[in-house]
């Protein structure tokens, strides 16, 4: 038995819920034999686990899978450079109770993770000010704890609290994330499905689509990748994302026009747009 298999078992037993099927339907596919489990083994070990990877490869989807896996509720931090402690931690508020007012604390999302041992998922990472993040520092390491600088409790973390986040290394608007809190982190790549697995997300996805679209999908997204690998075209053109957008547009729109809406319209470059729309066009005859 591995050590995944024994949390599942000891999560299973203690919220008394043998009959269910854990892994919920449309879990993440992963693009590889070995990820998956990778990336479980360092949740059940505790370590932070940071999924870098482009816009549209399933890194949401894949902490939903764990969240899933192991029953344990998500909480979700979206950073932007508007992001402060207040957002992460929670804040002080009135509140009337029995005629009189009382101040309160109400708990951001960190606190209510490390109190239930819940996964935090820290989207975009590398969008937040550099001076944010560092208050999480404590939590992230192997002291697992953290003072409330609005309170001043000290709140040592449940045992099962997790953390997971996510960062698109190439998109504008990030900066390059602090080392200390990087360091905390252990790192997976995760690229977009192509191949068997690509296919296999398409049967699960459409399974009622015309089999002419799902072969014409699943070649646009090869030649997309190849292109995409020889710096022809920017990353996101081969996004799982609006692959999946164009093929469900497609079953009820010409393919051209739901190729061009879902996929090319988004790309900035004419260059590229024109070629992805040269690609489709071939694959069409
Ligand atoms: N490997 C995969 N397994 C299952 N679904 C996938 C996979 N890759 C992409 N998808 C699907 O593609 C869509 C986009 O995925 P998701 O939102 O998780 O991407 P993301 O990497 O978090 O994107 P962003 O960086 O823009 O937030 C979802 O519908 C998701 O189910």
């Amino acid at each position: 038995m591995t050590i995944i298999d024994e949390e599942i078992k000891k999560r299973t037993q203690r919220n008394h819920a043998e009959d269910s099927n854990l892994i919920g339907e449309g879990g993440y596919i992963s693009p590889d034999e070995n990820l998956w489990n990778d990336i479980l083994t360092a949740v059940v070990l505790k370590k932070p686990v940071l999924l870098k990877g482009p816009t549209g490869a399933g890194k949401t989807k894949l902490a939903e899978s764990v969240s899933d896996l192991f029953q344990q509720p998500i909480q979700s931090i979206n950073c932007s450079v508007d992001l402060d402690a207040e957002a992460l931690l929670g804040f002080k508020t009135l509140v009337q109770r029995d005629g009189q007012s009382a101040i309160e604390f109400v708990e951001g999302p960190v606190v209510t993770a490390m109190k239930h041992g819940h996964i935090l998922y820290i989207d975009e990472i590398n969008m937040a000010k550099a001076e944010t993040l560092p208050i999480l520092h404590s939590a992230l390491d192997y002291r697992r704890m953290l003072t409330n600088p609005f309170t001043g409790e000290v709140i040592q973390a449940h045992p099962d609290f997790s953390v997971m986040a996510a960062i698109n290394e190439g998109y504008i608007g990030t900066s390059p994330m602090n080392e200390a809190l990087k360091n905390r982190f252990i790192s997976y790549p995760i690229p977009y499905l192509s191949g068997e697995q690509l296919r296999g997300l398409w049967d699960r996805e459409f399974p009622d689509a015309d089999p002419k679209l799902k072969t014409f999908m699943l070649n646009l997204a090869g030649d997309l990748m190849k292109q995409v690998e020889n710096g022809l075209m920017s990353e996101e053109a081969a996004s799982i994302r609006s692959l999946l957008d164009a093929t469900a547009l497609a079953m009820h729109i010409d393919t051209l026009r739901a190729v061009r809406y879902a996929i090319a319209e988004k790309l900035d470059d004419e260059s590229e747009r024109n070629l992805l729309m040269d690609l489709a066009n071939t694959w069409r005859k």
